[in-house]
């Protein structure tokens, strides 16, 4: 992992670097001092719809480097209004990507202005682990979809304390090193702190990690929407692959309705009044969504169909908080072992900290708290 804002202890000189320029105001984010300083950039890891991601080091005097970083750059005036900067700088949380330095550059090549955020560098995202293991029709080990699963609901459990809705939930915006198990929500592009009775946007999230309300076109939606796309992304462990994969947005509603049966009328009225789309009110298969579920998910286990059947359901206030979810069975294994295997290893690693709960993490469980940390750590 990165030696972030100390020395770096990697030799990366013999590293081709693509790129190197000076930036004079670098600022930490740790201690908010700006310094001039030299970036030297070495292969491109990331492209998104707003940006790229390039891994990065950077020096104040050359003698010193910092990083691995994966800088992020992005235009900084566009119609559209990020708000991550905003967001990165004041989240301080184990599974909450950890923005290290900022800066505005000038590009060389278009003479725009872009804003460039100086991260962790995570080696994976879970997308490409993910398809790694569909890839060689192999499924990932039970106990890494908790690992990863309860990291996500942990990390959900603090932004969502702070009101923040990441917006954009799904395998590519999820970092992990899979020879440690750590995990690290990133991508706050579309991350809002959202206000009671404040309307936002319902076009937001990729489409097949969007919850039922935001299709129907809701726009007093509430960070219950992060946690279908945590169902999703659990499913999509399991299966290998997205489990609702809408050919268009609307069909978008039919794949989900093939596996929790028709939307409620009431749900749909309460979640856009206005909707005149498609209702897909007529059963789309039989038997039982219990059947349903067993079918899909059946190697998650009793507990893990459980999880799943409580987590995707159409009414938000219905799906199970973030504190919920950690003290739900499923988890049970990771309390009590303390090893894993990473993937192709025969060497146990001893598993993250996943219960070294904050101050304010345990002000946000309340009485839950006793039924998510393990007896011994208490
Ligand atoms: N801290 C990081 N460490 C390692 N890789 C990263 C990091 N941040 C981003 N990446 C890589 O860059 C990709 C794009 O990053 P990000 O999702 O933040 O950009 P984006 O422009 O918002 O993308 P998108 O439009 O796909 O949501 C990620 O999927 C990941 O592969």
């Amino acid at each position: 992992m990165s030696a972030t804002g100390s020395t770096s202890s990697i030799n990366h000189n013999n590293v081709e670097k693509t790129n190197e320029f000076i930036a004079d105001d670098v600022t930490s984010n740790r201690s908010n001092t700006v310094r001039r300083m030299l970036i030297q950039e070495y292969r491109k890891i990331g492209r998104g719809a707003f940006g790229t991601v390039v891994q990065a080091y950077i020096t104040p005097n050359k003698e010193d480097w910092y990083g691995p970083f994966a800088i992020k750059k992005v235009p900084a005036q566009t119609e559209y209004k990020s708000r991550e900067l905003e967001i990165l700088r004041i989240t301080n949380h184990p599974n909450i990507v950890k923005l290290e330095y900022f800066f505005t550059h000038v590009s060389p090549q278009d003479h725009k202005v872009y804003q460039h955020l100086a991260m962790e560098c995570l080696p994976e995202t879970l997308q490409i682990e993910i398809s790694r293991y569909a890839h060689n029709k192999m499924e990932l080990a039970l106990k890494h979809v908790k690992l990863y699963s309860y990291q996500i609901a942990r990390g959900m459990l603090y932004l969502h304390a702070l009101g923040i809705c990441h917006r954009d939930i799904k395998p590519s915006n999820i970092l992990v090193d899979p020879n440690t198990g750590v995990l690290k929500i990133c991508d706050f592009g579309s991350a809002k702190r959202l206000e009671i009775n404040q309307p936002s946007i319902s076009y937001i999230c990729s489409r097949f990690y969007r919850a039922p309300e935001l299709i129907l076109g809701c726009t007093q939606y509430t960070t219950q929407v992060d946690i279908w796309g945590l169902g999703c992304v659990i499913g999509e462990m399991l299966l290998g692959k997205a489990i609702f994969q809408g050919q268009e947005p609307l069909l978008q509603l039919r794949e989900i309705a093939k596996l929790l049966g028709p939307p409620d009328k009431k749900f749909i009225f309460f979640s856009n009044p206005g909707y005149d789309g498609p209702l897909y009110s007529k059963p789309l298969f039989s038997g039982t969504s219990q059947s349903r579920f067993e079918k899909y998910f059946g190697h998650a286990g009793v507990e893990g169909i459980d999880l799943l059947m409580k987590v995707l359901v159409y009414e938000p206030e219905i799906r199970l908080s973030p504190r919920r979810i950690l003290a739900h069975p499923f988890f049970d294994d990771l309390k009590k072992e303390q090893y894993f295997f990473p993937r192709e290893s025969t060497q146990p690693v001893h598993l993250p900290p996943l219960f070294d709960f904050s101050e304010y993490e345990l002000q946000i469980l309340g009485e839950f708290a006793n039924k998510i940390i393990p007896q011994n750590e208490e």
